[in-house]
This record gives structure tokens, C-alpha cells and sequence, in this order.
């Protein structure tokens, strides 16, 4: 379609905000399916990153957000209090079990929640030190860059005091070791290395999923913990993608027997619309004023949208509709296993799912060509998948949580063609799209 919507966006908007995988140009959504400009509707398996966590056009959103911008509240925190805010402020307190006093900050993104808590922890503790993993993607801010281990941002600069540690990978394990101790053992080392109490945090998601959509070990994420804190480090958990009810439970690190010092939300929280907020102690989000803000910090109508995502998951019981859904998904998955030998591994919890695409089985030597040939093939078939992975070879399912059993089954079915179709896929096709 010449001059399509798809060719005036590439004369448009530049490439420094994009991530593409094939020329997805689209005028609407609804539910689970996105519609693109030459009406054509696609099943969208991503749920953009995992930011239309009740798909599009959920009536209770559409409701919230109408009646909150007809008669705004304000346009944020930072000088007035709002009704929406306050709510969902009270809201998502009431969901986290930490012990002690609690107050919540809000953003908008990931990127720049998880800078604003490393920023409050330094600010509140003097301690600059901070632990992360490799693969990490914690935000595309300096600040969130600086303790991130994404190979997207390797030129990034990064935190004074950064530990980077492998993460955990069942799949590709360090030293061998598929417990992840190894890796303990590794943090211990460090952590001798340095003056005690000289690291202020941990930051840790529960699900890797930019590096590789990533199931740590059983009981990983609490040794993890015990021996942070052991040191006097907060562990901030980062559930921006795999939190609010995808991983078949409220908060991911709910399946991980602990419960961090600090939470990170983002992308569903807003249902599409753009709101992340940091769940921390009192005394850290108070340890100073006019510190982590912006002017929309905060705005009444996104945090109606949040309120409205929140009471959506607890009234049409989307948490324990995620681990059923997931598991029919992988079932599936692993049918399509049986007669694709590309497919390496298959993992996740719930509707935040990870299929690794290997050349080999033996050898899991990475299939990172096949996997962006793959993918543009869905997409040409009618659906929106895409992959992430420090090799990129790992196809990412993070649908919305609103997404239908039926159109589960007929993505299946296009995926098992997208499999036996992608070689007749050129590189001539593929070369404009950079990927990561
Ligand atoms: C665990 C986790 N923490 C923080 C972020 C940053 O969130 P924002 O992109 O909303 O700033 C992300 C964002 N992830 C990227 C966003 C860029 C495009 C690639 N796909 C993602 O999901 C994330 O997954």
C-alpha cells in the first residue's frame, strides 16, 4: 500500500524508538486482535510488550478513562492530591504483604520507576552499590541503563559499583549448575570483595524476560534474598512485565516463597495507557521531596485506568485465568515441539511464556536468523509475535490476560504453519527490520 500508513510513519518518526519485527501498521483493537489499516485483524500474542494486559477496548477501561477525562481531577501528584491516585495508591498497598509502613510512587514506565527507586535507595541510604543480572532490561533512562545487563545497552554507562551476575538459566546453566547455587556462590565472592553494607540494592525480576523470558530454579529468588539482606541490600523485585496477575498470581514473587523489600510495576498497570508505580518502605519514599517527579506523575485519568485493571483482574478472576490459559498454551506448544525440531525450550508461568528456538537440540546453539524469519512469517499469516533474548532466539507470549481459549487454538494452528512456512522467508524481507 503505497504510502500507507506503515511508509508515512518510516517519513515520520524516527528509528531511535523503534523495535521492528515486520510492517505492522495499525488503525485499531479490539480484545485480544489488533486491526490493521487495510482491515485486516491480527491475533496479537505480545499485548505490546505486555502493556494491554485487558487487551483493547476492555469496557471497564474505556468507562474509567471516559468518565475520568470528562471532569479531570487535576493532571497529576506533584502539587495536588487526586482522587484516582489516592485510590489506586490505597489500592495496590493493600495488595502487597511487606511488613511495616508502605507508600507508593508512580511513574510513568518502567524505565523510569525502577530509576526512581534506585535513586531513593542511594538517596536514602548513602549506599550507591547496586546488584543486577545479566540480560536485565530495567529501562532505556541513564538511570535504569546503569544497573541494566541487556546486550541492547551494553554502550550504556553504567552504576559505580554495579555487580552483574549471570541469571539463572535452567536451560543454558552457569558452571553447569542448574540450581542456580553456583551462582549464589559467585554472589557471595562479590560481596566479600566489597566494604560491608556498601551496596544499597538488589534488583531482580522474578521471570527474566527481555534477556530470554527466563524461569529461575525453585527457591533461587529466596536464597537470593537471604543473602542480600544478610548485607544490608534491599531487593527491589521488577514485575513491570510478568507482575499484575500474568504469571497465574497477583505478584510473580508470589510463587517464590518471599516478598521483596520493593515492587516495580508497569505496563499492565495501565492497561495500555502509560502508569508504573513503586510499592516501598515509607522511609525510603520519603526521604525526600521534589526528588523523583514529573510533571504527569500521577494523572488522574491513567491512575483511573489502573484502578480499573486492578478491580478487572480481581473481579473476572485473571490470575488464576492466566495459569489456566498459559497451561493450555504450552500444552500446545509442545505439541508443535513434536514436529519442530527448532524449538529448544518451552517455558513460563501462566500468560508470560518463552519458546527458545535452537539450530540443534544437542547442541542449543541459538537460532537467531530462523527466529526473525519465524516471526515475520507470523506476522504475515495474521499474527503479532515477537522474540527477545540475549541471542534473540526466544519467541515471547505475554498476550492480554483477557484473551480468548478459541484464539489461543487458532494462533496454534497459524504458529505450526509459521514453523513449516519461514525458510520460503528472505532476507530481502527481513533486512529493514532491525529487531534488537
Ligand atoms: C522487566 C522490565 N522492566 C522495565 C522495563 C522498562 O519499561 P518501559 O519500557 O515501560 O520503560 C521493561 C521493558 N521492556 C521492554 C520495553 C522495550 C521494548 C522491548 N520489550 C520490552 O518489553 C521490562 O521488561
Amino acid at each position: 500500500m503505497a504510502n500507507g500508513l506503515y511508509d508515512r510513519d518510516e517519513a515520520a518518526i524516527g528509528s531511535l524508538q523503534k523495535l521492528r519485527f515486520f510492517p505492522l501498521a495499525i488503525s485499531g483493537g479490539k480484545g485480544a486482535r489488533l486491526v490493521e489499516e487495510n482491515g485486516r485483524d491480527l491475533i496479537d500474542l505480545s499485548g505490546a510488550w505486555g502493556a494491554a494486559s485487558l487487551g483493547y477496548g476492555h469496557p471497564a477501561i474505556v468507562e474509567a478513562v471516559s468518565t475520568a477525562i470528562a471532569n479531570p481531577a487535576g493532571a497529576s501528584v506533584l502539587s495536588a492530591s487526586n482522587v484516582p491516585a489516592v485510590a489506586l495508591a490505597e489500592r495496590l498497598l493493600a495488595t502487597f504483604p511487606g511488613r511495616g509502613r508502605h507508600k507508593v510512587w508512580f511513574g510513568h514506565s518502567g524505565s523510569d520507576a525502577n530509576e526512581a527507586a534506585y535513586r531513593a535507595i542511594v538517596k536514602a541510604t548513602g549506599r550507591t552499590g547496586v546488584i543486577a543480572f545479566v540480560g536485565a532490561y530495567h529501562g532505556c533512562t541513564v538511570g535504569s541503563m546503569a544497573f541494566s545487563g541487556h546486550s541492547v545497552q551494553a554502550g550504556a554507562a553504567k552504576a559505580d559499583g554495579l555487580i552483574l551476575l549471570p541469571y539463572p538459566d535452567p536451560y543454558r546453566p552457569y558452571q553447569n549448575d542448574p540450581t542456580g547455587d553456583a551462582i549464589l556462590t559467585l554472589l557471595r565472592e562479590k560481596l566479600a570483595a566489597v566494604p560491608t553494607g556498601s551496596i544499597g540494592a538488589a534488583f531482580i525480576e522474578p521471570i527474566q524476560s527481555d534477556g530470554g523470558l527466563i524461569v529461575p530454579p525453585d527457591g533461587f529468588l529466596r536464597k537470593f534474598a537471604d543473602i542480600c539482606r544478610a548485607h544490608g541490600t534491599l531487593v527491589v523485585c521488577d514485575e513491570v512485565k510478568v507482575g499484575l496477575a500474568r504469571s497465574g498470581r497477583l505478584h510473580c514473587f508470589e510463587h517464590e516463597g518471599f516478598v521483596p523489600d520493593i515492587l516495580v510495576l508497569g505496563k499492565g498497570l495501565g492497561g495500555g495507557l502509560p502508569l508504573s508505580a513503586v510499592i516501598a518502605p515509607a522511609d525510603i519514599l520519603d526521604c525526600a521531596s521534589a526528588f523523583a517527579m514529573q510533571t504527569l506523575h500521577g494523572n488522574p485519568v491513567c491512575a483511573a485506568a489502573g484502578l480499573a485493571v486492578l478491580e478487572t483482574i480481581d473481579r473476572e478472576g485473571l490470575a488464576a485465568d492466566a495459569e489456566r490459559k498459559g497451561k493450555l498454551l504450552r500444552d500446545g506448544l509442545a505439541r508443535l515441539a513434536e514436529r519442530h525440531p527448532l524449538i529448544g525450550d518451552i517455558r513460563g508461568r501462566g500468560l508470560a511464556c518463552g519458546v527458545e528456538l535452537v539450530l540443534d537440540r544437542q547442541s542449543r546453539a541459538p537460532a537467531r536468523a530462523e527466529t526473525a524469519k519465524l516471526t515475520y512469517r507470523a506476522y504475515e499469516l495474521g499474527i503479532v509475535l515477537y522474540y527477545v533474548g540475549m541471542n534473540g532466539n526466544v519467541l515471547e507470549f505475554t498476550p492480554p490476560l483477557t484473551i480468548t481459549e478459541t484464539d489461543i487454538h487458532a494462533a496454534l494452528d497459524l504458529l505450526d504453519r509459521a514453523f513449516s512456512e519461514f525458510s520460503a522467508v528472505s532476507d530481502e524481507d527481513i533486512a529493514q527490520f532491525a529487531g534488537w
